[in-house]
């Protein structure tokens, strides 16, 4: 597992950690991880252009001890002082005794950063609020365009720690490394897509961190947590899940849905709705009604709302599945028929798989404001509707309705996965793992995981059945058969 801590968490975890150790050992280790990095991206120290963008901080004071490092390592060193007089100090002694230079007017401290072979962008941390301020944005737009390798030291300067947002001109970072634990603005966009390749390191703050707020499920916990069929499994203990979607318009959505489901190792498939003809054509083995969900008989959980419509039919078919006492995954076009209150007066539980589009339209905002915030925004939704939330996008989150668990962040997603119907194939999917038995965060978070590992397996330009049929190798692959 992968885990994320807010400020305050770390804040005191450092102060916990730092009465037992001798001062500034913990900003040497940062130190000696952030050099050791920015050697490895430089190829060869020895000549090279390092420029340091120095915040007021102990960010900044990091990046200079590493520096310094990298000077005594026969690097030229440029120290770009945004606030001159607040720089660290030791860090700032420590640089110039190895020979390092610092710099402070506007122009040379641009040209100083066009020329550079590595940016070490040490302006903001944990400590950092709002975007970054005009002098630093300025810094962060040319590291952008120069040919430096960007490290940023903890994190890109300007992303909000704890909500990954992105409130004003932020660094975008070829590398972070960042120290004793991921903090939320490295796991969740849009600030995770500034900060490049991830690399922790760990300086001993571990044993007094607290509890995380975020975890990324891994390979190994997928394997933990996927069903086995068992020597004596029958089709009811491995899951028989139903799927109600598509429509006379939309079929495709019913073969989707159905595909995804049959291929997470549910024991059967029952499916409800008017896309039988089609989803028989793709799937003999699936059990076949034309009708609403209650004439359907008996299933572990259920799949509604991809393709429905909008018609009094698919309003039925919603109300139906919420009126079941198993679990019930909504999705898509079922989403639009939400009441909150049916929702929260549910007895099983309930997954919600909304897009950004979805989930604005679900808490009356519009979807960049949910796009934007998308930690808040999942929080929000779970606790509104009573349910687990399972937000898509390119770092997928799932927020439990207590609030209480970590949310989980799933960064397996590729772009490819940005097509038509991929959505239907996750629905099922993760309704065969509710079937299944699996706790609705768990479910989610481990179909959203093998969605995003099917698709990459598949490799390249891909369709939705495309992704159905690759999830038996990424089932394989997190499995490590
Ligand atoms: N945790 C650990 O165990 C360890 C942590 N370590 C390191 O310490 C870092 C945290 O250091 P920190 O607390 O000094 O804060 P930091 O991030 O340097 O920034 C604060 C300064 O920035 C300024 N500022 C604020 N917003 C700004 C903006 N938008 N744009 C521009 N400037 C802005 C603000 O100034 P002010 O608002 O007062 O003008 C303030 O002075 C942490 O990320 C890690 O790198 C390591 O040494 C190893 C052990
Ligand atoms: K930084």
């Amino acid at each position: 597992m992968r885990y994320g801590h807010d400020v305050a968490n770390v804040r005191a975890a450092e102060q916990a950690t730092m009465a037992r150790l001798p001062g500034g050992l913990l900003m040497q280790r940062a130190a000696a991880a952030l050099a050791a990095t920015g050697a490895e991206a430089l190829g060869r120290v020895y000549g090279t252009r390092v420029v340091v963008l120095t915040g007021s901080g102990a960010n900044g004071g990091d990046a200079l001890f590493a520096a310094a490092r990298l000077a005594r390592r026969g690097a030229g060193v440029t120290a770009v002082l945004i606030t001159p007089d607040r720089a660290h100090r030791e860090g700032l002694a420590a640089l110039l005794a190895a020979g390092g230079r610092t710099v402070t007017a506007p122009d040379a401290s641009l040209r100083a950063v066009a020329s550079a072979d590595l940016v070490l962008d040490g302006i903001t941390g944990i400590g950092g609020t709002g975007g970054l301020r005009p002098a630093a944005e300025s810094l962060a737009e040319a590291a952008r365009t120069s040919d430096a390798a960007v490290l940023a030291v903890d994190l890109p300067s300007g992303v909000d720690a704890d909500t990954g947002e992105v409130p004003g001109a932020a660094v975008r970072a070829d590398v972070t490394v960042t120290f004793g634990t991921y903090k939320p603005a490295l796991l969740v966009d849009p600030a995770a897509e500034l900060a490049g390749a991830l690399r922790l390191v760990d300086i001993g703050i571990g044993p007094d961190l607290g509890a995380p707020v975020l975890e990324a499920l891994q390979h190994a916990d997928v394997a933990a947590l996927l069903p086995r069929p068992g020597g004596e499994s029958d089709k009811y203990r491995r899951g028989v899940v139903g799927v109600a979607a598509g429509s006379a318009r939309y079929p495709g959505a019913a073969v989707l849905a159905v595909s995804g489901a049959l291929r997470a190792g549910a024991g059967a498939v029952r499916y409800a709705g008017p896309g039988g003809e089609a989803v028989l054509a793709r799937h003999p083995e699936v059990l076949v009604t034309a009708g609403s969900p209650h004439a359907a008989g008996r299933v572990q959980a259920w799949v509604v709302g991809p393709g429905l419509g909008d018609g009094a039919d698919a309003r039925t078919t919603v109300s139906e599945a919420l009126a079941t006492d198993v679990p019930v995954l909504v999705d898509a076009d079922g989403l639009r028929m939400l009441d909150p209150r049916t929702v929260r007066a549910r007895t099983a539980p309930t997954v919600l798989t909304p897009h950004a589009g979805e989930a604005a339209a679900l808490l009356g905002r519009v979807r960049e404001d949910v796009e934007a915030h998308r930690l808040d925004s999942v929080r929000e939704l779970a606790a509104r509707f009573g349910a687990t939330v399972l937000l898509k996008g390119s770092t997928t989150l799932v927020a439990d309705p207590s609030g209480e668990t970590p949310v989980r962040v799933n960064a397996t997603g590729t772009a490819w996965l940005a097509t038509a119907g991929s959505g239907d194939v996750l629905s099922g999917l993760c309704g065969s793992l509710l079937a299944a038995g699996l706790a609705p965060r768990d479910a989610a978070s481990c179909a959203a995981y093998l969605h995003g590992l099917a698709a990459r397996l598949a490799q390249g330009p891909l369709s939705a059945m495309d992704v159905a049929e690759a999830v038996p190798a990424a089932w394989r692959n997190a499995m490590g058969a």
